[in-house]
């Protein structure tokens, strides 16, 4: 039997009021690939945080190639020989490949070598990338290999990936498992965090699957269905969200010849967009992320405000009004960006909860005072009907797993009774229970892009191409069924998302290729959300 590349003994790491790793160990084999599953806040990102240095655990020890590993930062897990990949990619879009690569480096060489040497990994590996090009300019699968290629020029031994797949199109996937599977037969092993099942099947020989901080099964995934990984994530047997028939009513969201350009350096233009939805129906905005989708969520919102006549609801011209004008009128939106944008990091969740909700569900009284008892009240309501798995609604937002936000934030625009919600990547760190191709059909994850990319050539759909779908892949604007149609039912929140949705097709609309953006002079992914309202 080959020695373990990583040996991980009895890790634990406790947070106040939550146990987030309790006991765990498992080994990682060289030249592997290794998954890490487990549902929202099962204890992943902890876990792999204390592998990569960024958290100190409690407790448990953890070797190395037969050394002791406890790095104290992630520059010690580095030199240690542990690259990690994250959800969110930290480039600056006005630099170059090579600039952004160098400036992840201790002592960079010039940059004339720095690129010699990208253009080689990136050959080797099948990462095709220009080291001169500015980031600014890159689809999503790009940025993603300029972060990749910065660890390979580690050369790591182990390589952490948390999420890869849920920026990449298609087509992006398919090249970064072929660098994958070249670097574990190149020796490396590969740590992969993913609620993406089908994908684990495909590529994991191994899987260690977490379930509230404790290693609860391992399993080969070749050998299991993604039901079968699903149940052991979950602990039971997976119910599928059964999709209630909900009558399409008249036209609530109309949106007409939409123009605007984009208030954000790297933004896209709205050109000429039209769309209308009715009550009971759902649109899914399809496209490769960064082609305007986020404009679209702000000039919906009220965050960007358009000129007459070209966001109307329910008959009323709402394109002059507010965040709060629009919510006032039952328009109700959750943005792609959990923590900035959709909830305030540091605020408690009764505090996040306030914010959206205050009109909507009377939350203040007395001349404007906050209703503290009525906010909690409303808050602890989102905790139990979305199955947020969180101390208390006094924890902060940032306290919470990515999921666990996501589904907060989502539940509580949905019990609001919006007349139409928008809401931009919904199942962003939401994770899917069951995978792509899972029999149960539960709810399916299916993240396109992230932040402001900008569609390639071949790299996504074909524009101005429009056919029937039934998932909302990138974005979707769901009206609330006429009164008495489906209320949520389930325990869990993708069960009340279906029956919300009433499984109904929804036509795909992909905004219109404009010009490419021009600027290039921000810092780019840093304070997003900054200097607008909160919608
Ligand atoms: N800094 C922190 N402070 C307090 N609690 C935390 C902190 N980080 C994580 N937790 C808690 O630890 C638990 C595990 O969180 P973790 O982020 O590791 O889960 P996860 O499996 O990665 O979830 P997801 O799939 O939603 O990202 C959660 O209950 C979370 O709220």
């Amino acid at each position: 039997m080959t020695e373990a590349l990583l040996a991980v003994r009895g890790i634990t790491k406790a947070y106040p009021g939550v146990v987030a790793n309790s006991d765990v160990s498992f080994d990682i084999s060289p030249a592997s690939i290794h998954a890490l599953l487990g549902e929202n806040g099962a204890g992943k990102s902890t876990l792999v945080k204390a592998i990569y240095g960024l958290v100190r655990p409690d407790a448990g020890t953890m070797t190395l190639a037969g050394r002791p590993h406890a790095p104290a930062s992630p520059r010690e897990a580095r030199e240690a020989g542990v690259a990690m990949v994250f959800q969110h990619f930290s480039l600056f879009d006005a630099l170059s490949v090579a600039e952004n690569i160098a400036l992840g480096m201790e002592n960079p060489p010039p940059l004339r070598d720095l690129s010699a040497r990208i253009r080689e990994v990136s050959q080797d590996y099948g990462l095709p990338l220009d080291p001169g090009r500015t980031v600014g300019d890159l689809s999503a699968g790009e940025r993603q290999r300029v972060e990749i290629v910065r660890c390979l020029l580690q050369n790591p031994r182990l390589l952490i990936m948390d999420e890869p797949t849920s920026v990449l199109t298609p087509q992006e996937v398919a090249i970064l498992f072929s660098t994958l599977r070249k670097l574990r037969e190149g020796g490396t092993a590969i740590l992969y965090i993913s609620h993406k099942l089908e994908e684990i099947r495909a590529l994991c020989e191994k899987a260690t699957i977490l379930r509230g901080g404790r290693v609860v099964a391992t399993c080969d995934p070749r050998e299991r269905s993604a039901r079968q990984m699903a149940e052991m994530m979950v602990g039971g047997a997976l119910r599928a969200p059964a999709r209630a028939e909900v009558p399409v009513g008249e036209v609530v969201l109309a949106v007409e010849r939409l123009s605007a350009p984009s208030p954000r350096l790297h933004g896209m233009p709205l050109r000429d967009v039209s769309f209308a939805v009715r009550a009971g129906e759902v649109l899914g905005i399809g496209g490769v992320a960064g082609n305007g989708q986020d404009e679209l969520l702000l000039a919906l919102s009220g965050e960007m405000r358009v000129a007459p006549g070209m966001v109307r609801l329910k008959g009323e011209d709402v394109g002059a009004l507010s965040p709060s004008g629009r919510r006032m009128r039952g328009l109700l939106c959750a943005p792609e960006e959990r923590n900035g944008h959709a909830a305030a990091a540091d605020m408690t969740l009764t505090e996040n909860a306030f914010m959206t909700a205050r009109m909507r569900k009377g939350l203040t009284r007395g001349g404007g005072f906050v209703d503290w008892r009525g906010a909690r009240a409303f808050a602890t309501r989102i905790i139990e009907t979305f199955d947020v798995r969180t101390p208390g609604p006094e924890v902060t937002a940032r306290q919470l797993s990515g999921g666990n936000l996501q589904k907060f934030v989502i539940g509580r625009e949905i019990l609001q009774r919006p007349e139409v919600l928008v809401v931009n990547q919904p199942t962003w760190g939401g994770g899917c229970r069951c995978g792509g191709g899972d029999p149960a059909g539960a709810a399916r994850s299916g993240r396109t892009g992230g932040r402001r990319r900008r569609r390639q050539p071949g790299s996504g759909r074909a524009d101005g191409d429009q056919r029937p779908f039934r998932c909302p892949e990138r974005g979707a604007a769901v009206p609330r069924p006429p009164r008495g149609g489906a209320e949520r039912g389930g325990d869990r929140a993708d069960a009340g998302w279906s029956a919300r949705n009433g499984g109904r097709p929804c036509r795909l609309t992909v905004p219109p290729r404009p010009a490419p953006a021009c600027s290039r002079s921000a810092p780019a992914g840093h304070g997003r959300g900054a200097g607008h309202d909160h919608p």
